[in-house]
C-alpha cells in the first residue's frame, strides 16, 4: 500500500478541531540496544548509512562502510560502550527517558495537557514508530523537539527529514511544528551556568574552562552549516553569564571521525597543549550534549583525561551534562510552551474541547451509516 493504514475512525477523535490532543516528540540520536559487537554493528550500519552524516559519493562510501568500517569499528566501539553501560541501559537512553518523564511532570504541574514522548533517529524506539503510536493515541498536533541545542544538518536536519518521511506516507497528516535549535535560549544558558556554578561551589575552580562540542567535518561549515557559529555563540553567552574573561575559557570540538579535517581546535590536542603550557588544572564541560552519553562519559571524562594527565596536567575535572537537573527541565518545559502557542493545551481549552467533541458526536449521530 502506498500510504500507511490509519487508526480506526472515530467521529470527533480526529477532527483537527479543539478536541485533538497535543503532543511533544523529543528526538535524540539513539544508541545501540546492547553493548555488544552485534548490536553496535546494527546501530552503526544505520547511523553511518545516513547521507546527512556521511556526505561522500554513496557507492564509494557503501564499499568503505561494508568493506572496512563495519568489520572493524563495532568491536572497538562495543568495548567503549561496555565501559559506560549502566544497569538501566545506555546513558543516552536513560537520560532521554528521565528527561521525557520529568518534562511530562513539569507540564502536568503547570496544568497543560501535552503528551510527552521520545523517539530516536537511529535504533529504538524509532521516530516513525513513536509518531504512529502518537496518532493511535489521538494526538493530532505534534511539536518535534530535537534534543540538539545547536543546529547541524547531521543531527537536527536528519531528525526532521525522518519526520518528513513519516508524514509523506500518512493519509491523515497531523499538524507538525518543530524546534530548529535553542543554542541561545536564556533558559538553556541559565541551566548550563547553574551546572557549572554548582560544580564550582562544591569543587572549586580550575584554571581554565574547556567547552567541548561534538565536531562536524570542516567542509560542512564551508557549505553553509551554521553549527560552528551556534557553538561559539553558546560558548560566548555562557562565558558572559559566568563573567569569564576571554582567556579563562576555550571552545573546542571533539569526536572526530575519519581522515578529513573537522572543526578546529580539536579537544584532545588542546588539552595536551594546555598541560604542556603549565595550565595544570582544567574543568571540561560539554554544552552541546543535553544528556551524558558515550561521547561525554568515555571520550571526555575518561580518554581525554588520560591524555591531559599524560601530557603533564595535574587536575582534570569533567562537569556532568544537564541530564535531568531542575533548571534544564524548567528551560525545556518553557521552550515547549513557547512553541505550542495557539494550540489548546490548558484545562479550560480542554473543557471547550470536550464540549466541541460532544457536539461532533451529536452531529455524527445524525449521519450514522454515512461514514461508519
Ligand atoms: C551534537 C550532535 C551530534 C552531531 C552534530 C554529530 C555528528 C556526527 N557524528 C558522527 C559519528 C559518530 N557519532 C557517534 C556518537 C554520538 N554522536 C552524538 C551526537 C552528534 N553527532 C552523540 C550524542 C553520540 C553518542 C551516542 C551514544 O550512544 O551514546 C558515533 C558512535 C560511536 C562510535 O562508534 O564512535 C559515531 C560513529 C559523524 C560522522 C558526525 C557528522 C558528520
Ligand atoms: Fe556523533
Ligand atoms: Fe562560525
Amino acid at each position: 500500500m502506498r500510504f500507511s493504514p490509519e487508526p480506526p475512525h472515530r467521529h470527533g477523535q480526529f477532527d483537527h478541531g479543539a478536541s485533538a490532543r497535543t503532543g511533544v516528540l523529543l528526538v535524540n540520536l539513539g544508541t545501540p540496544d546492547a553493548p555488544d559487537r552485534k548490536a553496535v554493528r546494527r546501530y552503526l550500519a544505520e547511523f553511518l548509512s545516513d547521507p546527512r552524516v556521511i556526505e561522500i559519493p554513496p557507492i564509494l562510501w557503501k564499499m568503505i562502510l561494508h568493506g572496512v568500517i563495519l568489520n572493524v569499528r563495532p568491536k572497538d566501539s562495543a568495548k567503549r560502550y561496555e565501559s559506560i553501560w549502566t544497569p538501566e541501559g545506555s546513558p543516552l537512553m536513560v537520560w532521554t527517558q528521565r528527561q521525557t518523564a520529568r518534562t511530562q511532570a513539569w507540564l502536568d504541574e503547570q496544568g497543560h495537557h501535552i503528551a510527552v514522548r521520545y523517539g530516536m533517529r537511529y535504533g529504538n524506539p524509532s521516530i516513525a514508530s513513536v509518531m504512529t503510536e502518537m496518532r493511535a493515541e489521538g494526538i493530532e498536533r505534534i511539536l518535534v523537539v530535537p534534543l540538539y541545542p545547536q543546529y547541524a544538518a547531521s543531527s537536527t536536519a536528519t531528525a526532521i527529514d525522518c519526520v518528513g518521511r513519516w508524514l509523506a506516507k500518512a493519509r491523515n497528516q497531523p499538524e507538525v511544528r518543530y524546534l530548529r535549535h535553542f543554542h541561545d535560549d536564556p533558559g538553556y544558558i541559565e541551566a548550563l551556568a547553574h551546572r557549572v556554578e554548582s560544580f564550582w561551589a562544591e569543587r572549586g575552580r580550575a584554571k581554565k574552562l574547556v567547552l567541548s562540542f561534538h565536531g562536524v567535518p570542516m567542509r560542512s561549515l564551508e557549505l553553509g552549516d551554521p553549527y560552528h557559529c551556534e557553538c561559539h555563540k553558546t560558548g560566548r553567552l555562557l562565558a558572559e553569564r559566568l563573567n569569564l574573561t576571554r582567556d579563562e575559557f576555550e571552545v573546542t570540538f571533539q569526536s572526530r571521525f575519519g581522515a578529513a579535517e573537522w572543526l578546529q581546535p580539536y579537544t584532545e590536542p588542546t588539552l595536551k597543549d594546555l598541560a604542556s603550557k603549565g595550565v595544570d588544572s582544567v574543568d571540561v564541560f560539554c554544552p552541546g550534549f543535553v544528556g551524558d552519553c558515550l561521547e561525554t562519559l568515555e571520550e571526555i571524562a575518561e580518554e581525554a583525561r588520560e591524555a591531559y594527565l599524560h601530557a603533564g596536567g595535574k587536575d582534570y575535572r569533567y562537569i556532568p551534562a544537564l541530564n535531568d537537573t531542575d533548571p534544564w527541565i524548567d528551560a525545556l518545559g518553557k521552550l515547549i510552551l513557547s512553541q505550542v502557542q495557539g494550540w489548546p493545551t490548558l484545562a479550560n481549552d480542554r473543557s471547550e474541547a470536550r464540549a466541541a467533541e460532544r457536539a461532533v458526536q451529536r452531529e455524527a449521530a445524525l449521519h450514522v451509516g454515512a461514514i461508519d
